[in-house]
């Protein structure tokens, strides 16, 4: 299920889009967006990485407001009908969402605001969001994406079977996007990404 709430009267809707951007990076779970995210990051710490709220539980080592900001499904709903997302998405029996005010606050202030999302929310960005800038990350192989998300070793099995069966319907959207870049070796995924965002 995913909803993507009304566009308010922003300053980058694809009616008028602002100085900054979106960059969507999206791609299936255990592909290494947060590990390409946080080199990223370490790179350009001018890149402004929107925090997103999520229902599910905080994995060991998780920092609540610097992973995520781990609410209730209850809080989530509330969140929800009051509009304060910019998408939402539920993902593995658990919600995801982006924070619409400081995402768009950043925006506005002319930034590069990077959304690590999956493909549901990503494609409702790039809709709603003239100018967004989207890439997919792609595994080398499924066997590999399998194997990076049980060496993570910080799921469930079954929460392993449901990201792997998601995986495959993800992966076949990849040519949605503007950009697709196979996270083979870290260091080349990590070049390309920036290549792309800087040139
Ligand atoms: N290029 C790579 N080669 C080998 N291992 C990698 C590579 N990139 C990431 N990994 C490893 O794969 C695992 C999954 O990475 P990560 O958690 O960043 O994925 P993710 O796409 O952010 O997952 P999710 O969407 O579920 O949050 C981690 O253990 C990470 O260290
Ligand atoms: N649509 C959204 N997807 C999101 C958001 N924040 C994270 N995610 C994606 O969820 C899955 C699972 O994440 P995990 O941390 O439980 O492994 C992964 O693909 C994330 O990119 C969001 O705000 N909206």
């Amino acid at each position: 299920m995913m909803q993507v709430l009304p566009i308010q009267s922003d300053a980058h809707t694809k009616e008028s889009p602002s100085p900054g951007r979106l960059i969507v990076l999206t791609g299936p779970s255990g592909v290494g967006k947060g590990t390409l995210m946080q080199e990223l990051l370490k790179r350009h710490p001018e890149l402004y990485y929107s925090v997103s709220a999520t229902t599910r539980s905080p994995r060991p080592g998780e920092i609540n407001g610097q992973n995520y900001y781990f609410i209730s499904r209850s809080k989530f709903e509330q969140l929800v009908a009051q509009g304060e997302f910019l998408e939402w998405a539920e993902f593995a029996g658990n919600y995801y969402g982006t924070p619409r005010e400081a995402v768009l606050n950043q925006v506005q202030s002319g930034k590069l605001v990077v959304l690590e999302i999956e493909l549901e929310g990503a494609r409702q960005i790039r809709t709603s969001f003239h100018g967004t800038l989207s890439i997919f990350i792609l595994p080398p192989s499924l066997n590999e994406l399998e194997s990076r998300i049980r060496g993570r070793a910080q799921d469930s099995e079954d929460a392993i079977a449901r990201r792997l069966c998601r995986a495959q319907e993800e992966i076949q959207a990849a040519d949605e996007f503007d950009v697709q870049i196979v996270n083979d070796d870290l260091h080349n995924a990590l070049n390309a990404i920036e290549a792309t965002l800087f040139g």
